[in-house]
């Protein structure tokens, strides 16, 4: 689609995109963090639209389980050549963003990449590494990341897989001793990988030592048949993602060389002694470091679903607001821009979030380096936190968006509900939103009870402000703003802390007293989230320098967030004295302006997205508008429409039609 080609595009777009007072690219520079990232992320894209391997032959909709499956694989193997061909050497994590949408419902390869790579990375010694990270990198071998199991997802210490170390061969015997042991759920595991992270209880000399990692191989490597003492297969349709084929695993009796336990951490030697790890959490690396590549992945959800909902809001006109008058764009009713337009604003919230932990998730990681772990509980709270809140913020606000565009959001061929289905599955996925919430509050918990002692965690330092408890904001800045979001969280620590602490003094046990109180603990893990999300936003948007135009688009955009939040929580805010209910009343009316200043320039801002159509896949959202032919000539691909009269009608409704005569 030539963008600068007016006469191809539908009116309304036509004159929204008039209405653009700020430097779009200068806003997709940001959105990607920089102008070279900008470049690349394009290069990757165009690379991959032009390639007609990429193309489906029908809609995946109209095909079979198999045919979906194997369809995905073929193109997610030939992204993975293609990536590989490439001479830059770039870093694929890096790069992860341009290739959303081109593989559309679940990759094949997708836990290679994001996980069972990391955990070579992450878990594996340097010899180890020699041994099989070149190979995965290079695709010799494709491996996955299995942990959950039919009996245990959450809870991995109830892992009941078992590696039982015999020094005589100086071997692990893999086992699954009972059905719940079954590994359930691993993406790629059924019919695609060979290899596998397995996370196993660790039993040596007598003890067990809890979950640790082993490498395993599962199918021989010419055949691809699975090998003996392994039983794989795949575990059936899902609400999405049903291209990924998620499976199951079981062993018996497996044995697997002593060196295949992933050792850069604790180690079994030969005669079976246990060396312990720095700190015993850190087998549980992967996961965190796949939560803080969620944050950013939720992010580019939400734009996809923003981007297509903004344009068809401008396209679509329904119903009259001036009685007699022609029917207005659905963007001009207050109720859709507040429906779209506070999405809009949540996708910055999550890229400046995704980034400030990024950025966290790398210095920690270098002070790993040198023995240091001081600073792993703080990245687990954060990580659990930003996990939880992106994953329900862009999955509720996809499914919004779904709805503002009525009726025609339901159909697959907008890609909402492709969209919808391949977000929500983090809500689940590393880490269940609940069970991190109440990790963060236990974070919470444990350091407001420590207040006056230097941890040099800085997410909860806000904590030991106790003068900050009395004080009510009466100034309605930004930063004041995030000073209540602030307030709100403490206070919520310190009810919740003096809640469990009345119920043990009444002679509950603790963890009686914790679960007792854990709807209140889980309001705290998010209050508390949510406070560094708007001080990170405000913080980042502050300290932007870009043209006046973009920063008064962002300027508008975080204060509609935080005020947005305020309103979906504002009995936490009164209830602490943080705000007054004519402070609300205020602010409540001060996001209906915000509404109305950003509604003209919505279609531009999502337009700095730049999701080229080939990827956003949908009928609605694309750059030109078309969107009626375009409904139209996607139900004519419709296998029903092939015949005028279908073989089921007389197999079935003329038996029934004349039943009666
Ligand atoms: C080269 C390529 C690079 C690519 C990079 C890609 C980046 C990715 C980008 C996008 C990805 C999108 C696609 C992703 C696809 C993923 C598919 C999904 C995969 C999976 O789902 S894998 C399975 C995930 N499973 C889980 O997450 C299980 C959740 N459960 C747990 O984590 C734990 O059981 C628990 C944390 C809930 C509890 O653990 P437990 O051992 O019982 O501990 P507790 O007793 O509760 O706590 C003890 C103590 O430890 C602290 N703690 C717990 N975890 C950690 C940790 N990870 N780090 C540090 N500390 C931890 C806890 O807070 C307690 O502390 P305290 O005693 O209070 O001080
Ligand atoms: C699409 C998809 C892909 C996946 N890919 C992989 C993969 O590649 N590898 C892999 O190993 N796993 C994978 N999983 C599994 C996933 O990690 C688990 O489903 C997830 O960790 C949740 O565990 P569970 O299913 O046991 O849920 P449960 O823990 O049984 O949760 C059920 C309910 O119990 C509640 N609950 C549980 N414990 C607590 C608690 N302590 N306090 C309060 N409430 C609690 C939860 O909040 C939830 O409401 C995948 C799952 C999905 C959906």
């Amino acid at each position: 689609m030539d963008k600068n080609n007016e006469r191809e595009c539908n009116e309304d777009l036509i004159r929204e995109r008039r209405k653009c007072n700020f430097n779009i690219e200068e806003l997709t520079n940001i959105v990607d963090g920089g102008k070279a990232r900008t470049a690349r992320r394009r290069e990757i894209q165009r690379l991959l639209i032009n390639d007609p391997e990429f193309l489906d032959e029908i809609p995946q909709d109209y095909m079979s389980h198999e045919d979906r499956y194997s369809n995905e694989l073929r193109k997610s193997a030939h992204l993975m050549q293609k990536l590989a061909d490439q001479e830059s050497g770039h870093d694929i994590h890096q790069d992860i963003g341009a290739l959303t949408g081109i593989l559309k419902d679940g990759n094949p390869l997708m836990v290679h990449l994001s996980m069972f790579i990391p955990a070579i990375l992450g878990q594996a010694n340097s010899e180890q590494q020699e041994k099989w990270l070149g190979r995965s990198l290079r695709n010799e071998i494709i491996g996955t990341y299995a942990q959950t199991e039919l009996g245990h997802g959450t809870f991995v210490r109830g892992l009941e897989t078992r590696a039982t170390y015999d020094p005589t061969v100086e071997e692990f015997v893999l086992h699954t001793p009972t059905i719940t042991a079954t590994k359930w759920w691993p993406g790629g595991l059924g019919k695609t990988c060979n290899y596998c992270v397995v996370m196993a209880q660790l039993y040596t000399q007598g003890r067990c030592y809890g979950p640790h990692p082993f490498i395993v191989q599962l199918r021989d490597e010419e055949t691809h048949r699975s090998l003996p003492g392994i039983t794989l297969g795949e575990i059936g349709p899902r609400l999405g993602l049903n291209s990924n084929d998620n499976g199951f695993l079981k062993f018996e009796n497996h044995r697997i060389p002593r060196t295949n336990m992933l050792m850069k951490h604790s180690q079994v030697l030969k005669d079976g002694t246990y060396v312990k790890p720095l700190h015993n959490k850190l087998s549980y690396g992967t996961m965190m470091l796949v939560r803080v590549g969620i944050v950013g992945a939720c992010s580019r959800s939400l734009q996809y679903a923003v981007t297509i909902a903004t344009r068809y809001s401008a396209v679509r006109h329904q119903s009259e607001i001036v009685p007699g008058q022609p029917e207005p764009q659905i963007l001009d009713y207050q109720t859709q821009q507040y429906k779209v337009i506070p999405q809009i604003a949540s996708v910055f919230a999550l890229i400046f979030s995704a980034r400030s932990l990024s950025k966290i998730q790398s210095s920690v990681t270098a002070k790993l380096k040198d023995g240091n772990t001081d600073l792993l509980p703080e990245l687990h709270s954060l990580s659990s936190g930003l996990k939880a809140l992106s994953s329900s913020d862009a999955s509720w606000g996809v499914e919004v968006c779904r709805l503002a565009c009525g009726g025609h959001g339901y159909l697959a061929s907008s890609n909402l509900p492709r969209t919808y289905t391949g977000t929500t599955c983090a809500i689940t996925y590393e880490g269940e939103n609940t069970v991190l919430l109440l990790q963060v509050a236990r974070y919470l918990i444990k350091s407001y009870r420590s207040i006056g002692k230097e941890t040099g965690a800085s997410s909860v330092s806000y904590l030991a402000d106790q003068t900050s408890l009395a004080s009510s904001s009466s100034s309605f800045s930004n930063k004041a703003l995030v000073q209540a979001f602030k307030l709100s969280a403490l206070s919520l620590v310190a009810e919740a802390e003096a809640r469990l602490q009345k119920l043990c003094d009444m002679g509950q046990e603790f963890y009686h007293a914790w679960n007792y109180c854990s709807v209140l603990l889980l309001k705290c893990a998010e209050a508390h989230t949510r406070y560094y999300i708007c001080e990170k936003y405000e913080q980042t948007v502050d300290s932007l320098k870009a043209s006046e135009g973009v920063k008064n688009v962002l300027q508008s955009l975080c204060r509609l967030y935080l005020i947005y939040h305020i309103t979906l929580t504002h009995g936490d805010f009164l209830k602490c004295g943080a705000l007054t209910p004519r402070n609300i009343a205020v602010l409540e009316g001060e996001m209906c302006d915000l509404l109305a200043v950003l509604r003209p320039q919505a279609v531009s801002i999502v337009d700095a997205f730049d999701i080229p159509d080939e990827l956003l896949g949908s009928t609605l959202g694309c750059w030109d508008g078309n969107v009626y032919q375009r409904l139209y000539d996607e139900a004519l691909k419709s296998p029903l429409n092939k015949t005028d009269v279908p073989d089921a009608y007389y197999k079935y409704l003329l038996p029934l039609m004349k039943s009666s005569l």
